[in-house]
């Protein structure tokens, strides 16, 4: 299990006032499972992910953790660093730029096993092997030889899940890593992914705009919407009867159980621009005036272990 209590982001501009992109995050990530991170664009799922793994600017971004543990321990988020790639892993959205184009595949998880396991050459060498088998590459001893510009899109993902998982993390986290594919290559990955989080005993945190992965691969969700975790639920209990508004219409406009396909109105307010009070308020029809837009909403517990950061939970009712 990994808990976050108290996530706070914001980004330093020379001259200007530090501009807040995360505000007070908190979840849980249950052992085993695949947890999916969900918003549009500008939301604050990267940078979430990117706080955890603490890889944002050291000169621009402020970061505040109140609370992280994995597992029974509290964890000094000092030292988050320094478990990179042993505990806490990463894969990113673009395969193709994220391998050293000058190295070959197999060169590349050899210098993360020696790094991160202190393995010899040689038995850095057998580990490369080891973990391209692991995520399926076809003939591994040749293609680890290969490298990237002579991989397909799929292919280099499945190197990148190698390299992420070479020091066996607890926690993963996968930001949009199949955005990039195309369907069947991202069926794959995914499937992957599900494959390895259950046989490696991990922890899986996905982000993603995609509704379709999540319904696919996760077990849990959490919709982000403003820098802030609007919605909490299984995949099931999401998918059955979502109640925040933002969700509910998030549903509505993808292609998942839907005949249609209709926008949101309007668009995800900026850091600096979020309104007082619900910050989907603008956008929401059950929104009223002196309710929804005088204070900070909490996220309210709903039967079930789920909940949601809306007022109007009376209106949001039990079917989409
Ligand atoms: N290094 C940075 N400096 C300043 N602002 C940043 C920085 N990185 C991200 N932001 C801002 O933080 C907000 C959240 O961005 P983030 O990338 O987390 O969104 P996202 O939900 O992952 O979107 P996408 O799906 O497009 O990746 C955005 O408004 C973005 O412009």
């Amino acid at each position: 299990m990994i808990q976050v209590e108290g996530l706070n982001v914001s980004f330093r501009t020379p001259g200007r006032a530090p501009l807040p992109v995360l505000s007070d995050v908190s979840f849980t990530l249950r052992p085993h499972r695949i947890t999916g991170l969900v918003g549009e664009s500008g939301s604050g799922k990267s940078v979430t992910a990117l706080a955890l793994m603490d890889l944002l600017p050291r000169n621009s971004a402020e970061v505040q953790i109140g609370v992280l543990r994995m597992g029974a321990d509290e964890i000094d988020t000092a030292t988050i660093g320094g478990r990179r790639g042993r505990e806490l892993s990463m894969i990113f959205q673009e395969p193709m730029r994220s391998l050293n184009p000058a190295f070959t595949a197999g060169e590349q998880i050899v210098a993360v096993a020696r790094r991160h396991l202190r393995l010899d050459r040689r038995a850095a060498r057998a580990k490369a092997i080891e973990m391209l088998k692991l995520v399926g590459i076809p003939d591994p001893e040749r293609n680890a030889g290969a490298y990237p510009h002579q991989l397909s899109g799929g292919m280099c993902q499945r190197v990148l899940i190698a390299i992420a998982l070479v020091g066996r993390p607890r926690v993963l986290f996968a930001d949009e890593p199949t955005t990039a594919l195309d369907a069947t290559t991202q069926a794959q990955v995914l499937s992957v992914l599900r494959e390895l989080t259950e046989r490696l005993g991990m922890t899986t945190m996905i982000a993603t705009h995609d509704l379709g992965v999540v319904a696919e691969l996760c077990d849990d969700v959490l919709v982000m919407y403003g820098g802030q975790i609007v919605e909490r639920a299984s995949v099931d209990e999401l998918f059955r009867a979502p109640r925040h508004p933002y969700t509910k219409a998030l549903l509505a406009c993808s292609s998942v159980g839907q005949e249609s396909l209709r926008g949101i109105p309007g668009s995800v307010p900026a850091p600096g621009h979020w309104p007082t009070g619900c910050r989907f308020a603008p956008r929401c029809s059950l929104a009223s005036a002196g309710t929804c837009d005088i204070a900070t909403v909490p996220l309210i517990d709903l039967p079930g272990d789920r909940s949601a950061r809306c007022l109007r939970l009376d209106q949001t009712g039990e079917t989409r």
